[in-house]
């Protein structure tokens, strides 16, 4: 039978050299078999001359011309193949030494792989050479185009260098066993390959998942091919390790899931990284507890919870009374672990759910949620838990070698949906209950309450403008006269006044406290003492007021300056004033609070000249042993002595014994407050013989003070 092709191979080739006879019929069936081979075939005769080729050389040789070969049977393959230049010169230089080996029986066969290069591709095929062993002479040649096992093989290394990476690597086949792992896998999970091959990733699971977090986890994968994320699983050890997993199904052509690959991370380290830097941003490093912002995003939380359910939450804002004392004697250290133990003793005091938060320092906050959706019955509960608290704090505390006692003060505010607080408005009025429980005695509870606060508002308020009073010079001194028994002036108090813009006029009482809290005192105490150095140099230079003596009142702040008696020095050196006309007026208190220190200071100001009244006498707790101490020149009757003196016979007997005690430490007395004829009267009778009051003169702007001298004291209206 004739072979399909056989007419084509006749007609396309050159005459056959084997057409002869009883070869024929073989010859023929052998064209036909290298016709149907893919490969292109090539037979050499010894001398490398063209015996036979198929028709898919002919075909390759056609589209590669000039390349390692020739279509032409007859024409000498080996020498073609010499005269190749180019790039291709060294490969077919290497064929045609390989064929001639062949050919002279040097080798048995010969197999050279070669690359070519297109301009838009490179190709990559195959040359092997096998001895004729049909009893003829020569060698056939068996060329294919390897480009596509090349690039699978190109492929396989890259998958295989690439699966050999840092990241683990783990194959499963669609039924889950495990087929493959990595180097990277095995130093992670502490199993080698031939210890997990064959087992099933869930030999790894930890425990710490539950059963729902797995089926997540297969669904995604089976419905998306992947599935990303953190999990906690065991290595070998039995070490729980935090890893990154990415598992992601490969599928065949038919979108048959075949393997599953899964790429692993340990995170131990950076998950350790990661709390470390979530501890630092959140949580306060010496206690552990919540720090601020922890504590403001519990309760925005907390808030809106509220909202929900309606009930009232607690926030307790909890101070150390005298933290500050014990860090100062005892060190920080021993502070620390005072703030330490408190902060665990805080936390047995709570339910889990509650939050407990360091804010800095001593100050520490209760955050309390859930309670009654009734406001007492809520702030019952918390007024139980302070208590609880109070009591716990209250404990003695071993601090190293240091037995201590330390209590806290407390205030609470409650909180819930209707009233639509701010997180921060919240916080402060925990705050100013604590100063209240502080201001209270300490080791206490307080809540907040609105007029609390409205007061505490309108102090701040009282603060800000008092700042810019001074930029705006509101100040002003007025003058209160003084008299003597015969109602002639002899001095006056100077008095300060704040004059708001619009005319109104502050009484020190409002503002002075303030002052001495904020220190603004002592820019206050600057000017009144510049200001009634002046005023006594005026009066120097006039014989009228000459002897006028001023006294101005000083705070304990304002005393207790180190330079104050060096300022007061540099005031009457400035302005040139004799030092006995300017009176000191100082409070018992202040005397009384660093005794020594104040006889020191006022024995150096006394060296100057100067006079000390003491003021608001009778109030205070002086005894007559320190007063005698005391380089004083006057007692100053306290106006609420006075003012019920001719009614109260205990006010007679205390003002008598004022005037008794002056007597016998060799001082003036003055009473202030004398408002009626009665007073003075009385005051006389009882041996005062100096007065201020609202019966001689009010306090009053220098102008009407002047006006006022003119008339108490005649020869000063004819001099003023
Ligand atoms: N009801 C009544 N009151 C009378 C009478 N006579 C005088 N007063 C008032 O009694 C206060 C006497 O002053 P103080 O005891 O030193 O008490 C002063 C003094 O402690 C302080 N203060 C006033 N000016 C200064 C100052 O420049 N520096 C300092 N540190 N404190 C000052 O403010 C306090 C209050 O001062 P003011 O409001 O001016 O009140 C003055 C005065 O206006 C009277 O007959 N009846």
């Amino acid at each position: 039978m004739e072979h399909p092709h056989s007419h084509t191979l006749h007609a396309d080739r050159p005459p056959c050299p084997w057409h002869n006879g009883a070869l024929h019929a073989c010859h023929h069936f052998a064209c036909a078999i290298l016709d149907a081979l893919p490969a292109q075939v090539v037979v050499l005769g010894l001398d490398g001359t063209i015996l036979a080729i198929n028709e898919a050389w002919r075909n390759f040789a056609r589209d590669n011309t000039g390349h390692l070969g020739c279509a032409e049977i007859g024409s000498n393959y080996l020498a073609v193949c010499r005269a190749t230049t180019g790039d291709d010169a060294d490969c077919a230089n290497r064929a045609c030494t390989g064929i001639e080996q062949v050919l002279a029986g040097e080798a048995p066969s010969f197999e050279l792989e070669y690359a070519c290069h297109t301009p838009s591709q490179q190709r990559w095929f195959s040359m092997s050479v096998t001895p004729l062993r049909s009893g003829t002479a020569g060698v056939v040649i068996a060329h294919s185009d390897i480009t596509e096992r090349r690039q699978h093989e190109a492929r396989l290394r890259i998958a295989a260098i690439a699966f050999e990476s840092t990241e683990g690597m783990m194959v499963t086949d669609a039924n889950s066993n495990i087929v493959q792992v990595n180097q990277a896998f095995t130093n992670i999970t502490g199993y080698a390959s031939d210890e997990v091959i064959g087992r099933r990733p869930n030999m790894l699971s930890s425990g710490r998942h539950d059963a729902a977090f797995y089926q997540a986890m297969h669904k995604a994968v089976a419905t998306s091919g992947t599935w990303e994320g953190e999990i906690w699983n065991r290595r070998k050890n039995g070490e729980i390790y935090p890893e990154r997993l990415h598992i992601a199904a490969v599928r065949d052509e038919d979108g048959r899931t075949t393997h599953y690959v899964a790429a692993l991370t340990d995170i131990t380290l950076s998950k350790a990284a990661n709390d470390e830097i979530k501890n630092l941003a959140f949580y306060d490093p010496l206690t552990r507890l919540p720090n601020r912002r922890l504590l403001m995003d519990r309760l925005r939380q907390v808030l809106a919870a509220s909202a929900l359910n309606g009930n009232y939450g607690a926030l307790m804002f909890i101070d150390l009374d005298n933290f500050k004392t014990l860090n100062d004697t005892l060190g920080h250290n021993t502070g620390d672990l005072l703030l330490q133990q408190v902060a665990s003793r805080l936390r047995t005091c709570l339910r889990q759910a509650d939050t407990v938060a360091r804010l800095g320092g001593d100050e520490f906050v209760v955050l309390i949620d859930g309670m009654s959706r009734h406001a007492l019955e809520a702030a019952a509960q918390t007024e139980a838990l302070g208590s609880k608290i109070l009591a716990t704090l209250n404990q003695p505390y071993q601090l190293g070698p240091h037995h201590c006692h330390s209590t806290p003060s407390i205030g609470a505010t409650l909180f819930h949906d209707q009233q639509r607080q701010h997180p921060d408005e919240l916080l402060m009025q925990a705050d100013i209950a604590m100063y209240q429980a502080k201001q209270a005695g300490r080791n206490g509870m307080r809540f907040f309450d609105q007029r609390m606060q409205d007061t505490l508002s309108a102090r701040a308020q009282l603060e800000n403008e008092l700042r810019t009073a001074f930029d705006h010079q509101q100040f002003e001194l007025y003058y209160q006269g003084q008299v003597d028994a015969d109602g002639r002036a002899t001095g006056a108090e100077a008095l300060i006044r704040w004059i708001k813009p619009d005319g109104a006029s502050i009484s020190p009482a409002q503002f002075i406290p303030l002052a001495e809290e904020t220190g603004l005192i002592l820019l206050l105490g600057d000017w009144v003492l510049e200001q009634a150095c002046r005023q006594l140099r005026d009066w120097q230079h006039d014989a009228a007021t000459r002897e006028l003596v001023l006294s101005i009142n000083v705070s304990a702040k304002q005393f207790r300056q180190p330079d104050f008696c060096a300022r007061v020095r540099s005031a009457i050196e400035r302005y040139g004033i004799v030092p006995a006309r300017l009176k000191l007026e100082l409070t018992e208190g202040l005397l009384l609070d660093n005794i020594e220190d104040t006889i020191a200071s006022m024995t150096a100001l006394k060296a100057l000249g100067i006079k000390f009244s003491l003021d608001d006498f009778g109030t205070g707790y002086s005894s007559l042993q320190y007063l005698k101490r005391l380089p004083l020149d006057q007692l100053k009757i306290d106006q609420s002595f006075v003012r019920d003196l001719a009614s109260d016979p205990n006010d007679q007997a205390i003002v008598l014994t004022i005037i008794a005690m002056a007597r016998s430490l060799r001082l003036d007395v003055i009473a202030e407050g004398v408002e009626t004829q009665a007073q003075r009267q009385l005051l006389a009778e009882l041996g005062c013989d100096a007065y201020q009051g609202y019966l001689y003169s009010r306090p009053q702007p220098l102008p009407a003070f002047q006006s006022w001298l003119a008339e108490a004291s005649p020869a000063a209206t004819a001099c003023a």
